[in-house]
Protein backbone atom coordinates (compact mmCIF):
# COMPACT_ATOMS: atom_id res chain seq x y z
CA UNK A 1 0.00 0.00 0.00
CA UNK A 2 3.01 2.54 0.57
CA UNK A 3 4.33 1.41 -2.45
CA UNK A 4 1.44 2.21 -4.18
CA UNK A 5 1.27 5.64 -2.36
CA UNK A 6 4.57 6.65 -3.40
CA UNK A 7 4.15 5.98 -6.81
CA UNK A 8 1.27 8.06 -6.69
CA UNK A 9 2.67 10.76 -6.04
CA UNK A 10 6.05 9.98 -7.88
CA UNK A 11 4.08 10.30 -11.00
CA UNK A 12 3.46 13.83 -9.91
CA UNK A 13 1.93 15.94 -6.95
CA UNK A 14 -0.36 17.57 -9.38
CA UNK A 15 -1.81 14.06 -10.83
CA UNK A 16 -2.52 12.83 -7.46
CA UNK A 17 -4.40 15.68 -6.77
CA UNK A 18 -6.02 15.78 -10.08
CA UNK A 19 -5.74 19.29 -11.56
CA UNK A 20 -5.76 19.87 -15.40
CA UNK A 21 -2.96 21.32 -16.50
CA UNK A 22 -5.13 23.55 -18.70
CA UNK A 23 -6.74 25.36 -15.77
CA UNK A 24 -3.86 27.68 -15.39
CA UNK A 25 -4.24 29.18 -18.58
CA UNK A 26 -6.45 32.45 -17.12
CA UNK A 27 -5.03 35.57 -17.81
CA UNK A 28 -2.57 37.44 -20.16
CA UNK A 29 -1.77 40.08 -17.80
CA UNK A 30 -0.32 37.57 -15.43
CA UNK A 31 1.80 35.97 -18.45
CA UNK A 32 4.98 36.22 -17.09
CA UNK A 33 4.32 34.91 -13.46
CA UNK A 34 2.13 32.09 -14.87
CA UNK A 35 5.28 30.57 -17.50
CA UNK A 36 7.50 30.51 -14.38
CA UNK A 37 4.64 28.59 -12.60
CA UNK A 38 4.00 26.46 -15.69
CA UNK A 39 7.73 25.85 -15.92
CA UNK A 40 7.68 24.63 -11.99
CA UNK A 41 4.89 22.42 -12.36
CA UNK A 42 6.82 20.76 -15.05
CA UNK A 43 9.72 20.49 -13.30
CA UNK A 44 7.96 19.10 -10.97
CA UNK A 45 7.24 15.89 -12.91
CA UNK A 46 11.35 15.56 -13.83
CA UNK A 47 12.35 15.22 -10.48
CA UNK A 48 14.39 12.05 -10.23
CA UNK A 49 13.92 11.75 -6.44
CA UNK A 50 10.64 11.61 -4.52
CA UNK A 51 10.93 14.73 -2.71
CA UNK A 52 9.02 13.13 0.17
CA UNK A 53 5.80 13.56 1.71
CA UNK A 54 6.56 17.20 3.53
CA UNK A 55 7.69 18.95 0.48
CA UNK A 56 4.81 17.28 -1.45
CA UNK A 57 1.91 18.20 0.97
CA UNK A 58 3.27 22.01 0.65
CA UNK A 59 3.52 21.79 -3.10
CA UNK A 60 0.27 21.01 -3.10
CA UNK A 61 -0.79 23.82 -0.23
CA UNK A 62 0.86 26.45 -2.52
CA UNK A 63 -0.78 25.04 -5.63
CA UNK A 64 -4.44 25.31 -4.74
CA UNK A 65 -3.48 28.55 -2.75
CA UNK A 66 -1.90 29.99 -6.14
CA UNK A 67 -4.46 29.05 -8.45
CA UNK A 68 -8.03 28.88 -5.78
CA UNK A 69 -6.97 31.21 -3.22
CA UNK A 70 -7.88 30.66 0.63
CA UNK A 71 -9.18 27.02 1.40
CA UNK A 72 -13.05 27.08 1.82
CA UNK A 73 -13.52 23.27 1.33
CA UNK A 74 -15.22 20.87 4.00
CA UNK A 75 -13.00 19.15 6.06
CA UNK A 76 -12.47 15.75 5.23
CA UNK A 77 -13.50 13.17 7.27
CA UNK A 78 -11.42 11.61 10.05
CA UNK A 79 -10.85 8.15 7.89
CA UNK A 80 -9.66 10.14 4.67
CA UNK A 81 -6.24 10.47 5.47
CA UNK A 82 -4.64 11.44 2.34
CA UNK A 83 -7.41 13.76 1.74
CA UNK A 84 -6.79 15.29 5.53
CA UNK A 85 -3.40 15.94 5.28
CA UNK A 86 -3.80 17.64 2.20
CA UNK A 87 -6.79 19.97 3.45
CA UNK A 88 -4.85 20.98 6.77
CA UNK A 89 -1.57 22.03 4.29
CA UNK A 90 -4.07 24.18 2.66
CA UNK A 91 -5.81 25.71 5.06
CA UNK A 92 -2.64 26.33 7.49
CA UNK A 93 -1.48 28.76 4.79
CA UNK A 94 -4.34 31.19 5.53
CA UNK A 95 -4.88 34.34 3.62
CA UNK A 96 -1.84 34.17 1.60
CA UNK A 97 -2.13 36.35 -1.78
CA UNK A 98 -2.41 33.84 -4.78
CA UNK A 99 1.08 35.61 -6.11
CA UNK A 100 2.87 35.32 -3.36
CA UNK A 101 1.71 31.51 -2.91
CA UNK A 102 2.84 30.76 -6.74
CA UNK A 103 6.09 32.78 -6.32
CA UNK A 104 6.78 30.43 -2.91
CA UNK A 105 5.79 27.68 -5.31
CA UNK A 106 8.21 28.40 -7.86
CA UNK A 107 11.32 28.96 -4.91
CA UNK A 108 10.46 25.39 -3.92
CA UNK A 109 10.32 23.64 -6.52
CA UNK A 110 13.56 25.51 -7.97
CA UNK A 111 15.12 24.16 -4.44
CA UNK A 112 14.74 21.05 -5.48
CA UNK A 113 15.41 21.18 -9.15
CA UNK A 114 17.87 18.90 -10.57
CA UNK A 115 21.24 20.23 -9.55
CA UNK A 116 20.05 21.03 -5.82
CA UNK A 117 18.88 17.55 -6.25
CA UNK A 118 22.39 16.05 -7.25
CA UNK A 119 23.93 17.94 -4.28
CA UNK A 120 21.67 16.17 -1.55
CA UNK A 121 21.21 13.05 -0.14
CA UNK A 122 22.12 9.94 -2.16
CA UNK A 123 20.52 6.69 -1.09
CA UNK A 124 23.48 3.89 -1.12
CA UNK A 125 20.92 1.04 -2.00
CA UNK A 126 22.79 -1.75 -3.34
CA UNK A 127 19.52 -3.29 -5.14
CA UNK A 128 16.49 -1.82 -5.94
CA UNK A 129 14.96 -4.39 -3.81
CA UNK A 130 13.04 -3.31 -0.01
CA UNK A 131 14.46 -6.77 1.21
CA UNK A 132 17.62 -8.24 0.21
CA UNK A 133 18.28 -11.77 0.93
CA UNK A 134 21.73 -13.10 0.74
CA UNK A 135 23.08 -16.66 1.48
CA UNK A 136 26.98 -17.29 2.19
CA UNK A 137 28.99 -19.46 4.38
CA UNK A 138 25.46 -21.34 6.30
CA UNK A 139 24.63 -17.54 7.31
CA UNK A 140 21.02 -16.47 5.49
CA UNK A 141 21.33 -12.49 6.09
CA UNK A 142 17.76 -10.50 5.37
CA UNK A 143 18.35 -7.19 5.14
CA UNK A 144 15.90 -4.27 5.53
CA UNK A 145 16.49 -2.02 1.99
CA UNK A 146 14.89 1.19 2.52
CA UNK A 147 17.33 3.46 3.94
CA UNK A 148 15.64 6.71 2.71
CA UNK A 149 12.70 5.66 4.76
CA UNK A 150 14.55 4.40 7.73
CA UNK A 151 13.61 1.03 6.57
CA UNK A 152 10.12 1.38 7.46
CA UNK A 153 8.21 -1.90 6.87
CA UNK A 154 5.88 -1.66 4.29
CA UNK A 155 3.02 -4.42 3.87
CA UNK A 156 4.69 -6.17 0.73
CA UNK A 157 7.80 -6.47 2.88
CA UNK A 158 6.56 -8.45 5.67
CA UNK A 159 5.09 -10.79 3.27
CA UNK A 160 8.65 -11.04 2.14
CA UNK A 161 10.06 -11.56 5.12
CA UNK A 162 7.47 -13.76 6.06
CA UNK A 163 8.74 -16.02 2.65
CA UNK A 164 12.20 -15.71 2.95
CA UNK A 165 11.70 -16.90 7.20
CA UNK A 166 9.74 -20.03 5.48
CA UNK A 167 12.21 -20.77 3.02
CA UNK A 168 15.37 -20.47 4.33
CA UNK A 169 14.10 -22.49 7.65
CA UNK A 170 13.69 -25.45 5.27
CA UNK A 171 17.16 -24.92 3.70
CA UNK A 172 20.01 -27.38 4.73
CA UNK A 173 22.62 -25.05 3.75
CA UNK A 174 21.18 -22.48 5.96
CA UNK A 175 22.49 -22.72 9.45
CA UNK A 176 21.84 -19.29 11.10
CA UNK A 177 19.55 -16.51 10.03
CA UNK A 178 19.97 -12.84 10.91
CA UNK A 179 17.57 -10.15 10.03
CA UNK A 180 19.48 -6.52 9.82
CA UNK A 181 18.59 -2.30 7.93
CA UNK A 182 21.05 -0.96 5.37
CA UNK A 183 21.97 2.63 6.22
CA UNK A 184 21.79 4.54 9.49
CA UNK A 185 18.22 3.06 10.91
CA UNK A 186 17.84 -0.69 11.78
CA UNK A 187 14.42 -0.05 10.79
CA UNK A 188 11.90 2.55 12.15
CA UNK A 189 9.03 0.07 12.37
CA UNK A 190 5.57 -0.21 10.23
CA UNK A 191 5.29 1.65 7.50
CA UNK A 192 2.75 4.05 8.65
CA UNK A 193 1.43 4.72 5.30
CA UNK A 194 0.89 1.10 5.33
CA UNK A 195 -3.00 2.14 6.61
CA UNK A 196 -3.49 5.11 4.35
CA UNK A 197 -4.56 3.52 0.96
CA UNK A 198 -8.08 2.45 1.81
CA UNK A 199 -9.62 -0.30 -0.26
CA UNK A 200 -13.39 -0.98 -1.09
CA UNK A 201 -13.49 -2.01 2.24
CA UNK A 202 -12.49 1.40 3.45
CA UNK A 203 -10.44 1.33 7.38
CA UNK A 204 -12.08 -1.68 8.43
CA UNK A 205 -10.75 -4.30 5.62
CA UNK A 206 -7.14 -2.70 5.88
CA UNK A 207 -7.23 -3.08 9.76
CA UNK A 208 -8.83 -6.91 9.31
CA UNK A 209 -5.88 -7.81 6.38
CA UNK A 210 -3.30 -5.96 8.71
CA UNK A 211 -4.26 -7.81 11.88
CA UNK A 212 -4.31 -11.21 9.88
CA UNK A 213 -0.99 -10.35 8.54
CA UNK A 214 0.59 -9.49 11.19
CA UNK A 215 -0.40 -12.79 13.09
CA UNK A 216 1.21 -14.63 10.29
CA UNK A 217 4.01 -12.78 10.24
CA UNK A 218 4.59 -12.80 14.39
CA UNK A 219 3.52 -16.77 14.37
CA UNK A 220 6.85 -17.27 11.86
CA UNK A 221 9.21 -15.36 13.89
CA UNK A 222 7.80 -18.03 17.30
CA UNK A 223 8.26 -21.09 15.16
CA UNK A 224 11.43 -20.42 13.61
CA UNK A 225 13.16 -23.21 14.02
CA UNK A 226 16.64 -22.43 14.33
CA UNK A 227 18.88 -19.61 15.35
CA UNK A 228 17.72 -16.24 14.60
CA UNK A 229 19.76 -13.00 15.19
CA UNK A 230 19.36 -9.90 15.18
CA UNK A 231 22.04 -7.56 13.84
CA UNK A 232 20.79 -3.87 14.95
CA UNK A 233 22.48 -1.71 13.11
CA UNK A 234 20.99 1.86 14.35
CA UNK A 235 17.58 2.97 15.90
CA UNK A 236 14.91 0.52 16.35
CA UNK A 237 11.45 1.52 16.77
CA UNK A 238 7.88 0.01 17.00
CA UNK A 239 7.55 -3.75 15.78
CA UNK A 240 11.17 -3.91 14.88
CA UNK A 241 11.97 -3.21 19.08
CA UNK A 242 9.16 -6.19 19.92
CA UNK A 243 10.45 -8.93 17.76
CA UNK A 244 13.57 -9.01 19.30
CA UNK A 245 12.04 -11.04 22.47
CA UNK A 246 11.63 -13.79 19.72
CA UNK A 247 14.93 -13.74 18.56
CA UNK A 248 17.86 -15.84 19.88
CA UNK A 249 20.84 -13.43 19.90
CA UNK A 250 20.23 -9.62 19.52
CA UNK A 251 23.48 -7.71 18.65
CA UNK A 252 23.43 -4.06 18.49
CA UNK A 253 25.46 -1.21 17.44
CA UNK A 254 26.11 1.43 20.47
CA UNK A 255 24.76 3.55 17.79
CA UNK A 256 21.16 1.96 18.22
CA UNK A 257 18.74 3.23 20.28
CA UNK A 258 15.00 0.84 21.42
CA UNK A 259 11.82 2.82 20.99
CA UNK A 260 8.02 1.35 21.40
CA UNK A 261 5.94 4.53 21.25
CA UNK A 262 2.68 2.63 20.87
CA UNK A 263 0.69 4.82 22.76
CA UNK A 264 1.84 7.95 21.31
CA UNK A 265 0.68 6.32 18.15
CA UNK A 266 -2.98 5.02 19.95
CA UNK A 267 -1.77 1.48 19.53
CA UNK A 268 -0.52 -1.11 21.68
CA UNK A 269 1.98 -4.08 22.02
CA UNK A 270 3.02 -6.27 19.47
CA UNK A 271 5.14 -9.20 18.57
CA UNK A 272 4.15 -10.91 21.83
CA UNK A 273 5.98 -8.36 23.26
CA UNK A 274 3.30 -8.05 26.06
CA UNK A 275 4.00 -11.35 26.97
CA UNK A 276 8.26 -11.34 26.43
CA UNK A 277 9.24 -7.88 27.94
CA UNK A 278 7.45 -8.10 31.23
CA UNK A 279 9.52 -11.47 30.91
CA UNK A 280 12.36 -10.30 29.79
CA UNK A 281 12.88 -7.24 31.89
CA UNK A 282 10.50 -7.71 34.65
CA UNK A 283 7.11 -5.73 34.54
CA UNK A 284 8.07 -2.14 35.96
CA UNK A 285 10.66 -1.75 32.65
CA UNK A 286 8.76 -3.42 30.42
CA UNK A 287 5.25 -1.47 31.37
CA UNK A 288 8.13 2.45 31.21
CA UNK A 289 8.69 0.88 27.22
CA UNK A 290 5.20 -0.27 26.23
CA UNK A 291 2.59 2.22 27.81
CA UNK A 292 5.26 5.25 28.59
CA UNK A 293 7.15 4.76 25.90
CA UNK A 294 10.63 5.19 27.01
CA UNK A 295 13.46 4.92 24.57
CA UNK A 296 15.96 2.71 25.78
CA UNK A 297 19.64 3.31 24.80
CA UNK A 298 21.58 -0.06 23.68
CA UNK A 299 23.68 -0.57 26.82
CA UNK A 300 20.33 0.66 28.68
CA UNK A 301 18.66 -2.37 26.50
CA UNK A 302 21.41 -4.81 27.36
CA UNK A 303 21.16 -4.27 30.80
CA UNK A 304 17.33 -4.88 30.89
CA UNK A 305 18.28 -8.31 29.18
CA UNK A 306 16.54 -7.29 25.32
CA UNK A 307 20.35 -7.09 23.53
CA UNK A 308 22.65 -9.63 24.18
CA UNK A 309 25.80 -7.33 23.19
CA UNK A 310 27.29 -3.77 22.39
CA UNK A 311 29.37 -2.77 20.06
CA UNK A 312 31.20 0.22 19.34
CA UNK A 313 29.73 0.93 16.01
CA UNK A 314 33.36 2.01 14.57
CA UNK A 315 33.50 -2.49 14.81
CA UNK A 316 30.02 -3.03 14.88
CA UNK A 317 29.84 -4.83 11.88
CA UNK A 318 33.37 -6.34 11.35
CA UNK A 319 33.12 -8.02 14.76
CA UNK A 320 29.77 -9.04 15.01
CA UNK A 321 29.89 -11.09 11.32
CA UNK A 322 33.36 -12.89 12.22
CA UNK A 323 31.35 -13.81 15.33
CA UNK A 324 28.02 -15.14 13.25
CA UNK A 325 30.58 -16.99 10.78
CA UNK A 326 32.29 -18.73 13.77
CA UNK A 327 29.12 -19.77 15.08
CA UNK A 328 27.48 -20.82 11.43
CA UNK A 329 30.38 -23.99 11.56
CA UNK A 330 28.47 -25.42 15.03
CA UNK A 331 26.82 -28.33 14.04
CA UNK A 332 23.54 -27.31 13.08
CA UNK A 333 21.24 -30.38 14.34
CA UNK A 334 22.51 -29.99 17.91
CA UNK A 335 21.40 -25.94 17.58
CA UNK A 336 18.11 -27.29 16.23
CA UNK A 337 17.54 -29.30 19.25
CA UNK A 338 18.86 -26.96 21.78
CA UNK A 339 16.43 -24.19 20.26
CA UNK A 340 13.69 -26.65 20.14
CA UNK A 341 14.40 -27.50 23.96
CA UNK A 342 14.66 -24.04 25.48
CA UNK A 343 11.89 -22.98 23.39
CA UNK A 344 8.91 -25.40 23.10
CA UNK A 345 7.78 -25.09 26.24
CA UNK A 346 6.65 -21.24 25.43
CA UNK A 347 5.24 -21.52 21.93
CA UNK A 348 1.74 -22.44 22.57
CA UNK A 349 1.46 -19.42 25.01
CA UNK A 350 3.38 -16.95 22.73
CA UNK A 351 0.69 -17.92 19.98
CA UNK A 352 -1.95 -17.22 22.48
CA UNK A 353 -0.70 -13.98 23.36
CA UNK A 354 0.22 -13.21 19.57
CA UNK A 355 -3.96 -14.00 18.72
CA UNK A 356 -4.63 -11.49 21.16
CA UNK A 357 -2.20 -8.96 20.83
CA UNK A 358 -3.27 -8.49 16.95
CA UNK A 359 -7.23 -8.34 18.06
CA UNK A 360 -6.45 -5.78 20.24
CA UNK A 361 -4.56 -3.68 17.19
CA UNK A 362 -7.26 -4.62 14.98
CA UNK A 363 -9.71 -2.49 17.24
CA UNK A 364 -6.95 0.33 17.45
CA UNK A 365 -6.45 0.87 13.75
CA UNK A 366 -9.96 2.10 14.06
CA UNK A 367 -9.63 4.15 16.89
CA UNK A 368 -9.78 8.20 16.60
CA UNK A 369 -6.34 8.03 18.79
CA UNK A 370 -4.85 5.73 16.40
CA UNK A 371 -5.75 7.77 13.13
CA UNK A 372 -5.04 11.25 14.47
CA UNK A 373 -1.38 9.89 15.52
CA UNK A 374 -0.79 8.67 11.89
CA UNK A 375 -2.46 11.91 10.66
CA UNK A 376 0.05 13.98 12.38
CA UNK A 377 2.49 12.05 11.25
CA UNK A 378 1.93 12.47 7.49
CA UNK A 379 1.21 16.37 7.56
CA UNK A 380 4.30 16.32 9.92
CA UNK A 381 2.91 18.21 12.66
CA UNK A 382 4.71 15.74 15.03
CA UNK A 383 7.97 13.56 15.49
CA UNK A 384 8.65 11.03 17.82
C1 LIG B 1 0.70 -5.67 8.77
C2 LIG B 1 0.72 -4.49 9.66
C3 LIG B 1 1.52 -4.77 10.89
C4 LIG B 1 1.58 -3.57 11.77
C5 LIG B 1 2.43 -3.81 12.95
C6 LIG B 1 2.45 -2.61 13.82
C7 LIG B 1 3.57 -2.13 14.26
C8 LIG B 1 3.61 -0.94 15.16
C9 LIG B 1 4.81 -0.11 14.94
O1 LIG B 1 5.79 -0.48 14.35
S1 LIG B 1 4.67 1.41 15.62
C10 LIG B 1 6.09 2.28 15.05
C11 LIG B 1 5.80 3.03 13.79
N1 LIG B 1 6.92 3.87 13.49
C12 LIG B 1 6.97 5.17 13.78
O2 LIG B 1 6.04 5.71 14.35
C13 LIG B 1 8.19 5.93 13.34
C14 LIG B 1 7.80 7.11 12.50
N2 LIG B 1 8.98 7.80 12.07
C15 LIG B 1 9.56 8.81 12.76
O3 LIG B 1 9.14 9.19 13.83
C16 LIG B 1 10.78 9.42 12.18
O4 LIG B 1 10.74 9.25 10.79
C17 LIG B 1 12.09 8.79 12.73
C18 LIG B 1 12.25 9.19 14.22
C19 LIG B 1 12.08 7.28 12.59
C20 LIG B 1 13.31 9.34 11.94
O5 LIG B 1 13.29 10.75 11.98
P1 LIG B 1 14.31 11.58 11.06
O6 LIG B 1 14.01 13.03 11.30
O7 LIG B 1 15.69 11.12 11.29
O8 LIG B 1 13.95 11.16 9.58
P2 LIG B 1 12.62 11.50 8.78
O9 LIG B 1 11.46 11.58 9.69
O10 LIG B 1 12.87 12.67 7.88
O11 LIG B 1 12.43 10.17 7.92
C21 LIG B 1 13.01 10.01 6.63
C22 LIG B 1 11.94 9.49 5.71
O12 LIG B 1 11.49 8.23 6.18
C23 LIG B 1 10.07 8.22 6.34
N3 LIG B 1 9.71 7.36 7.45
C24 LIG B 1 10.44 7.11 8.55
N4 LIG B 1 9.79 6.25 9.32
C25 LIG B 1 8.63 5.95 8.73
C26 LIG B 1 7.55 5.10 9.05
N5 LIG B 1 7.54 4.35 10.16
N6 LIG B 1 6.50 5.04 8.20
C27 LIG B 1 6.52 5.75 7.05
N7 LIG B 1 7.53 6.58 6.67
C28 LIG B 1 8.57 6.65 7.51
C29 LIG B 1 9.76 9.67 6.65
O13 LIG B 1 8.42 9.94 6.36
C30 LIG B 1 10.70 10.38 5.72
O14 LIG B 1 10.12 10.30 4.43
P3 LIG B 1 10.04 11.57 3.50
O15 LIG B 1 11.47 11.91 3.22
O16 LIG B 1 9.29 11.08 2.31
O17 LIG B 1 9.31 12.63 4.27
Amino acid sequence: MAARLVRRWCLSPLQVVGFPVVQLHTSRTMRASQKDFENAMNQVKLLKKDPGNEVKLKLYALYKQATEGPCNMPKPGMLDFINKAKWDAWNAIGSLPKETARKNYVDLVSSLSPSSESSGRVDKEPGSESVVITSEDGITKIMLNRPAQKNAITIQMYQEILSALEATSKDDNSVITVLTGNGDYYSSGNDLTNFTNLPPGGIEEVAKTGSILLRDFVDCFIDFPKPLIAVVNGPAVGIAVTLLGLFDAVYASDRATFHTPFTQLGQTAEGCSSYTFPKIMGPAKAIEMLIFGKKLTAHEACAQGLVTEVFPDSTFQKEVWARLKAYAKLPPNAMRISKELIRHNEKEKLHAVNAEESTALQGRWLSEECMNAIINFLSRKSKL
